[in-house]
């Protein structure tokens, strides 16, 4: 029986994804949970529709990007501090944020085509102008496209849980990972993350506090920013009765 709130239908049963020896970076390679998560998913009439009409200007495979970090400057027509946001799922809490913050340019990586799609969908009904998306592995994304210190900010919210023990090493949120993410942000750069799951909180922290390159913002749990959308995740868990918990870490110099 699948853990309540999440998404047991994205799970796949095999893991093919293995170590890349030819990555050029020097940060250690885990074994991708991507392997685990459904790259694609039935989209809708509409999803489909918008996909077709403007994935080409909004969104980029992380597989075809050219090699060497990205250029967001020309991607985004314009210079601005640069923000990521992992796991994007449907795209409720980037749209809105994106909108909150047009000064920012506002990159989202996913695996999930529907969800992508379905940002593009309220990007254009919104009128979003500093929104771009990435299809792919974060992993690859930020070892092999995202030079050190380019990044303004982080955000994960509500990753997917693994709720099973024997399944914790699936966890996007691991000591290589975070060492890798810190690199990518700038000093004084944040990293924020949002989970409902107690025992993965708890990791997210212990994992945080051990990064040398981070610095705990807060005693611990991060007040809820009110800026922080209420997500589908987020009210799931409240009905439930599970408590979201925030953690805001920011790089600190070498
Ligand atoms: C539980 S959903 C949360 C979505 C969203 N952040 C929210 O709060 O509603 C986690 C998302 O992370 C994505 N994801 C998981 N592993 C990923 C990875 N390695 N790279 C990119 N996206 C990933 C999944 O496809 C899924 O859409």
């Amino acid at each position: 029986m699948a853990a309540a709130g999440w998404h047991p239908e994205r799970v796949t049963p095999t893991d093919q994804a293995a170590t890349d020896p030819t990555a050029t970076d020097q940060v250690p390679r885990r074994r991708s949970i991507v392997s685990f998560v459904h790259r694609g998913g039935r989209m809708t009439v509409g999803q489909d529709r918008a996909w077709e009409r403007s994935w080409p200007a909004l969104g980029k495979q992380v597989p075809d990007l050219p090699p060497g970090p990205l250029d967001a400057v020309s991607w985004f027509g314009r210079e601005a501090p640069l923000l990521l946001e992992i796991g994007s799922g449907m795209g409720e809490t980037t749209s809105l944020l994106a909108q909150a913050e047009p000064g920012t340019n506002y990159l989202a990586v996913d695996v999930f085509q529907p969800g992508l799609a379905q940002l593009i969908l309220r990007v254009e009904a919104m009128g979003l102008t500093n929104l771009r998306m990435l299809r792919g592995d974060a992993v690859e994304l930020l070892s092999e496209h995202i030079a050190p210190g380019a990044l303004a900010g982080a955000r994960i919210y509500f990753p997917d849980p693994w709720p099973k023990k024997k399944h914790h090493k699936r966890r996007l949120v691991q000591p290589d990972f975070v060492a890798l993410l810190a690199s990518r942000l700038v000093p004084g750069g944040t990293l924020h993350l949002a989970t409902d799951w107690e025992h993965y909180a708890e990791q997210m922290l212990e994992v945080l506090s051990g990064e040398p390159l981070l610095r705990n913002r807060y005693d611990g749990w991060a007040p809820r920013p009110d800026w922080r959308p209420v997500t589908k995740f987020e009210s799931r868990a409240r009905e439930e009765g599970r408590i979201s918990r925030d953690l805001i870490f920011e790089r600190v110099n070498d």
